[in-house]
């Protein structure tokens, strides 16, 4: 099986072919690349170097950022229920005035400006979120929705998105995973890394499809909340990082997770709905907590089906 790829600049020429491609994508894999997706190439570079230049600091420099619990920065354990893996990373709240903050605490008095890291995350940020709002226009076309009923999920000024910064250093630990098998709980994920492999697509029974890198592609990946807006028709995609083994490089991944304001309600809208409902309506604050107090490799949307 070969991951689809979807090539956004034809969407400007026909947006009904691309709709109904991304809607297939969704949902046979609940995961697709993109491509020409009209994200400056240097805008990506600069928060690699950006994201590179933290992870080479000290590690009590690193630390000054502060736990990640859940925010902030992390070495092998990942969330607060005790998972693990070989992997350090910073994860980050996207409002400006977190940012700002991180960045105050991530440059050194003589060393760094104070404002490189909050401008460049919020750069990409911006771009990303721009990009998650043309896919979810796209989706909301091929279902035959009004484009705002999932745009809005992401534009309204309370959105709860986030961004990861995960950093594999050449292991030689005999723990072959970087970051467990899950699927992510907001609505969609957009990650891009560089040119070293890890990044695994789940295809059941045990089977997992290696993503090869392309730095100048996007992986989409559907999460629990899209799932749960379609009625199970999308699906969320379950992947995995494996441990950096086989490379004298690091690889670096840079995840943006588009989640919704916490009061959302997640339900299947009528014009959407065929037959009954899967689950239960609840609000994106609701599955947060949810998500946060179960383990990486649960299957945490069953918690809410009828
Ligand atoms: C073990 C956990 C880490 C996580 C929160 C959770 O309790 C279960 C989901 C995990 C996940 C996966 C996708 C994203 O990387 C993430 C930030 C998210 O929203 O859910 C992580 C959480 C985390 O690292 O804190
Ligand atoms: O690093 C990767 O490729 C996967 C990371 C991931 O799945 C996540 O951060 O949720
Ligand atoms: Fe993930």
């Amino acid at each position: 099986m070969k991951i689809p790829t979807i090539d956004l600049s034809a969407a400007g020429k026909d947006p009904e072919l691309v709709s109904k491609l991304i809607v297939e994508a969704c949902e046979e894999y609940g995961f697709f690349k993109v491509i020409n997706h009209g994200v400056p190439h240097h805008i990506i570079k600069t928060m690699e170097d950006e994201s590179f230049h933290f992870f080479r600091k000290s590690l009590p420099e690193k630390q000054r950022v502060g736990p990640a619990n859940p925010f902030g920065y992390g070495n092998r354990k990942i969330g607060l229920s005790g998972d693990t893996g070989e992997l350090e990373y910073l994860l980050l709240q996207t409002n400006q005035n977190y940012i700002a903050n991180t960045s105050l605490l991530i440059s050194n008095i003589n060393d760094d400006d104070p404002s490189k890291f909050s401008n460049t995350v919020n750069d990409y940020i911006g771009e990303v979120r721009r990009l998650a709002c043309d896919i979810l226009g796209l989706m909301s076309k091929g279902l035959g929705l009004p484009l705002s009923v999932f745009t809005t999920l992401l534009t309204d000024t309370d959105t709860d998105s986030l961004f990861r910064l995960n950093h594999y250093p050449p292991t030689a630990s005999n723990n072959p995973i970087g970051f467990g098998e899950h699927s992510d709980p907001q609505i969609l994920t957009l990650l891009t890394s560089n040119h070293v492999p890890g990044l695994q697509l789940s295809l059941g029974n045990g089977h997992w499809l290696p993503v090869t890198p392309d730095p100048q592609a996007f992986c989409v990946i559907i999460g629990d909340l899209l799932q749960a807006m379609t009625n199970g028709r999308f699906v969320s995609a379950r992947h995995r990082a494996m441990a950096n083994t086989s490379s004298t490089e690091s690889r670096l991944s840079m995840v943006f997770f588009g989640g919704p304001p916490p009061q959302t309600t997640i339900t299947c809208p009528p014009q959407l709905l065929k037959g009954r409902n899967i689950y239960k309506p609840f609000t994106w604050a609701d599955y947060k907590s949810h998500t946060y107090a179960h383990r990486l490799g649960e299957t945490r949307l069953d918690h809410f089906k009828l």
